[in-house]
């Protein structure tokens, strides 16, 4: 039997905010209603679905949304979507209300629950929103642009008080369980060492004996750009100051790094990805995730997009610690 065509998609945002999100709404919308769709914004995630906190969107209702940080949907972490009774609930309120393509854009977690969901009966498709990067199948995260260069800014700061007062700084970055914050900024800022959740056994020792050797050959300061997953910034900075009778000060970037207008290149990849989500649903294709890999924009099916394990490039590790000499 023909799939019936898609008339109604929904669409949420899910997991941690990241900066970009509200560009890919407006897309979503905009692109769907001119389509002749009707548009259901659901507000928090899984959590305001199963809440029924469902809204029907204009082309007016995303306007002036591109430039904005955070998600006008808002986000949640919802536990009860984990569960089989809460995927049929959910799949259930989708088909109450006509819900019959679902846009999720967020981060693996997010996927998961874009994959039951499919399974369940509604065409799903998500979209690559966390800041973190650490989706293996696109080499580009909405939000990651914008974090990391509110991240690097922050870092130049420190940087300039630490120089002045001839101290180490652990400056500690978001990425629980991935470390592409850490090496980009490690990069950018010019830090002499990265730690990263990928790299669990470093070295603290070799960290101390390293800076003993920076001073003797008359470095200022000593920048650690501190991975969250690796975390314990604050006891770090103690034992690194007894050790090595330097200065040390610990800073914790913490949530500014989810916040503030999107860069240019968050909303552009966001509006593309966003259009292309609603043409896959359009295709009348389910349990696929945008991509952008190789140069373009692909999808992939969401099975095969978590089965697919993302390291970080061991060339641009190596280079980051040639560089930090
Ligand atoms: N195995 C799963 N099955 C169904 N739903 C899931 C599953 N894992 C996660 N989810 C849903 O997705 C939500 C978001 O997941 P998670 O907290 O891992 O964030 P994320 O989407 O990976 O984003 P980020 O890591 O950037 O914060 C969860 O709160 C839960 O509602
Ligand atoms: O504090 P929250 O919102 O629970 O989430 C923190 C986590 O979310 C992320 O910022 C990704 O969105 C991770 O880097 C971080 O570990
Ligand atoms: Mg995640």
């Amino acid at each position: 039997m023909p799939k019936k065509p898609i008339r109604t998609i929904g669409v949420l945002t899910s997991g941690g905010d990241a900066p970009g999100m509200n560009a890919a709404i407006r897309a979503v919308v905009r692109t769907a209603l001119g389509k002749g769709l009707r548009v259901r914004g659901i507000r928090r995630g899984y959590q305001g679905l199963l809440d029924e906190e469902i809204i029907d969107y204009s082309a007016r209702d995303v306007s002036d949304i591109v430039q904005r940080g955070g998600t006008i949907l808002q986000t949640a972490r919802c536990e009860e979507m984990r569960t089989e009774a809460g995927q049929q609930k959910a799949a259930a309120i989708c088909k109450k209300y006509g819900i019959d393509g679902l846009v999720v854009i967020g981060g693996d977690g997010s996927f998961m629950g874009a994959q039951k969901l499919s399974h369940l009966g509604v065409n799903t498709v998500g979209i690559p929103g966390t800041i973190d990067l650490d989706i293996a199948c696109t080499d580009y995260t909405i939000g990651f642009d914008t974090a990391v260069n509110t991240a690097m800014e922050a870092i130049d700061k420190i940087r300039d008080t630490s120089t002045s007062h001839q101290r180490c700084s652990v400056i500690e970055v978001m990425g629980r369980d991935a470390g592409y914050i850490a090496l980009w900024c490690g990069v950018a800022n010019g830090a002499e060492r990265i730690l990263m959740p990928e790299e669990k056994d470093f070295d603290e020792k070799a960290i101390i004996a390293d800076i003993h050797a920076c001073k003797e050959r008359g470095k200022k300061n000593y920048i650690i750009i501190n991975a969250e997953g690796i975390g314990d910034s604050i006891n770090m900075a103690e034992r690194i100051e007894k050790a090595t009778g330097m200065e040390t000060r610990a800073t914790i970037l913490g949530h500014m790094q989810r916040g503030g207008s999107p860069t240019c290149k968050d909303r552009m990849y966001a509006s593309m990805m966003g259009s292309i989500a609603v043409d896959l649903l359009v295709q009348g294709k389910t349990n696929r995730v945008v991509g952008y890999l190789e140069g373009k924009y692909q999808d992939f099916d969401i099975d095969e997009a978590l089965a697919m394990k993302k390291t970080i490039p061991e060339y641009q590790y190596e280079i980051a610690k040639e560089l930090a000499l």
